[in-house]
């Protein structure tokens, strides 16, 4: 059985012009100690995600449809208080506001403190002191510096006494939604590469979400690529990164650039995303699509496996002749330049 398993979620916003369909039928599954990934541009439905995962979605926001199977219980049908208990003790998250979660008047000592206390309440000064001393030392904080107040920390290491936070509880799954934006690129790279070298101690599971392609290149072993509310891609990173079959994944990977290669073509992707409170039919992405043909605007895409890929695309086979030499290439990605296939 696998850690989380979130089958067919439909997580969808009330809005004026009808249900926002945010998350639209969407299915994986992380095991136990893996690091996943979860991509795609902004509005793709990655933070509503997250939020229904652990149940905090705005008063509009409510799960339509699918079960979220976290250790084989259903989150979506599950007393308030249970969820509410699980969701502290087993799934913690480092949300995108992780900067400001600190409270200014408390020092990161009490705070951390304070959390340990809530969930353990019978815990021992002394015990609770090493959890937080093995808590500093698993984030590469100095000890010493547990009693400083947030104004005095930089940063860099507020998002690391934050990680602190949520690591003493012994979480089984960390969501880490967008947890760098406010950091340079190498501070990104090393904070999650601290928890990934954390996860290996103590084999927690984390869903890392963020539209930057490089960062989870780097530390997720599989990916999840979302498009428009509805899965576009999943598999393990070494084949989403090196040889996906999906034409919105090559699009969306050519968009970031690779350090290793000097010259090369600034891509994006032209036109932007449909309107999620009404999605065309057919695969969302057609629209954009340089391999687009009738049958895409038709019919939903159905799920294409190439070893341990799925893809969801009407035009797997033509990735290889005719998408994956040119997707580099800006003019690939303008709308005007679609392939002119033909369904036949
Ligand atoms: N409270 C809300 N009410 C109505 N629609 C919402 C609400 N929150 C998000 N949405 C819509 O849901 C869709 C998915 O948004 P979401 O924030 O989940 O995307 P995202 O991929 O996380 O984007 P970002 O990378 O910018 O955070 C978007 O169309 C967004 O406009």
């Amino acid at each position: 059985m696998a850690l989380l398993e979130v089958e067919d979620l439909e997580v969808y916003y009330d809005s004026e012009d009808g249900p926002v369909k945010a998350v639209d039928g969407v299915s994986f599954q992380i095991e136990a100690g893996e690091t996943v990934g979860i991509v795609g541009e902004s509005g793709c439905g990655k933070s509503t995600l997250a939020k229904a995962l652990i149940g905090i979605l705005p008063k509009n926001g409510y799960i339509n449809g699918g079960k979220i199977l976290f250790k084989g219980e259903d989150l979506t049908d599950m007393p308030e208080k249970r969820r509410r208990a699980l969701r502290w003790d087993e799934i913690s998250l480092i949300a995108q506001s992780a900067m400001n979660a600190l409270d200014p008047v408390y020092t990161i000592r009490e705070q951390i403190l304070e959390a340990i206390d809530a969930h353990y309440p019978k815990m021992g000064r002394s015990e609770a002191q090493d959890i937080i001393d093995e808590s500093f030392d698993l984030v590469g904080l100095d000890r010493d510096r547990q009693t400083d107040y947030p104004h005095q920390f930089s940063g860099g290491m507020r998002q690391r006494a934050m990680i602190a936070m949520s690591l003493v509880l012994e979480p089984s799954l960390i969501l880490a939604d967008e947890p760098t934006t406010a950091l340079d690129v190498i501070m990104q790279d090393q904070i999650l590469k601290r928890i990934n070298g954390i996860q290996q101690e103590s084999d927690t599971a984390m869903m890392v979400i963020t539209h930057d392609v490089a960062v989870v290149a780097e530390t997720c072993d599989r990916v999840v690529v979302m498009y428009a509310g509805e899965l576009a891609e999943e598999g393990p990173s070494e084949f989403i990164f090196g040889e996906p079959y999906h034409p919105y994944t090559l699009g969306l990977k050519s968009a970031f650039p690779d350090i290793r290669r000097s010259e090369q073509d600034l891509v994006s992707i032209g036109g932007h995303p449909p309107d999620l409170s009404n999605p065309p039919s057919g695969c969302r992405f057609a629209e954009r699509c340089p391999l687009a043909t009738e049958v895409c605007r038709e019919e939903s895409p159905p799920a294409v496996e190439h070893g341990e890929l799925r893809s969801f695309c009407h035009h797997t086979d033509r990735i290889d002749a005719e998408l994956r030499s040119v997707a580099s290439k800006a003019r690939t990605w303008q709308n005007d330049a679609s392939m002119e296939a033909t369904d036949d």
